[in-house]
């Protein structure tokens, strides 16, 4: 198992954005992190300095034992799976199948482990169906899955999924969900950067806040989405339900519909 260090790591980009300032984050082995912020708060590239696509330009990155500026992408990505933002930034084969095989197959593993990992990761993502396809024949949700399984079946310890949950329906979101409890089952760290406020408090107790390059704070769904501060800094929204429920004057820290619907039970019977 693999534990990942970022010990003050600034970045720039070769035309001179600073995109990153001083992040210090640690993640240890089977933890489920959610990272979020607004439009270009510095979350992708702080992923990318993770699995080495990006190299700090100031502090280090540990994945490991290993400084991520002393190896390369391809190794480091043995330890750290990302799965690209744009699912068509990463998609190179003419069929999905074959798009999946090519990770555990490139690593070298042994033919049955292959196949054996190439079709539990399109199980997982609810592809198999698709498997003879052209992955650009298929719709962008998909494709996204056609991403992750690829990334799965290298069976790294670390799993880094951009936006996931970007264009995906009731049932894509549902398969996000299992997907993140067979992985946690499995002790794999996963690293996710949403947009969506629901799916971030109904799955992740670690939540990562990003504004203006920076980290804003790093802890639980009450501790973020009822701080005035933290929402302020951050312009981020917390879920519908914590809208309605503050709305409804309720003092307690609600996040779930449950929690909601026993609040306003519990205020009716009283
Ligand atoms: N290749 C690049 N060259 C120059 N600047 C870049 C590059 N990629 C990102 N940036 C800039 O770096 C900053 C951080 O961008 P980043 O993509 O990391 O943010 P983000 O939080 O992931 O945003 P989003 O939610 O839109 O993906 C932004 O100002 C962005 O414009």
């Amino acid at each position: 198992m693999t534990e990942l260090h970022m010990n003050n790591v600034s970045f720039s980009y070769p035309d001179g954005t600073k995109a990153l300032e001083n992040l210090t984050l640690s993640f240890t082995s089977g933890e489920r992190v959610a990272i979020i912020g607004q439009n270009g708060a510095g979350k992708t590239t702080a992923v990318k300095l993770m699995n080495g696509l990006l190299k700090p330009s100031e502090g280090n990155v540990l994945v490991g034992d290993w400084d991520t500026q002393n190896y390369t992408t391809a190794k480091i990505s043995r330890k750290v799976g990302y799965v690209f933002q744009n699912p068509d930034d990463q998609i190179f084969h003419n069929d999905v199948e074959s798009e999946v095989r090519f990770g555990p197959k490139n690593m070298g593993f042994e033919p049955e482990r292959v196949d054996e990992l190439t079709n539990w990761a399109m199980e997982l993502c609810g592809i198999s169906e698709f498997a003879d396809e052209n992955p650009y024949n298929l719709p962008y949700s998909v494709r996204k899955f056609v991403t992750i399984a690829s990334v799965l079946a290298m069976d790294s310890d670390i799993i880094i999924l951009d936006e996931p949950t970007a264009g995906q329906d009731k049932v894509g979101l549902q398969v996000l969900s299992n997907l993140l409890d067979v992985l946690t089952e499995k002790q794999k760290t996963v690293v996710t950067i949403t947009h969506d406020m629901e799916f971030v408090t109904e799955h992740f107790q670690r939540i990562v806040v990003m504004a203006n390059r920076k980290l804003v704070i790093d802890g639980d769904a009450q501790h973020i989405f009822y701080n005035e501060n933290v929402l302020e800094q951050s312009m981020l929204k917390p879920p519908a339900v914590a809208q309605m429920a503050m709305q409804l004057g309720f003092s307690s820290k609600i996040l779930s519909k449950n929690e909601l619907f026993e609040s306003i039970l519990a205020q009716q019977k009283k």
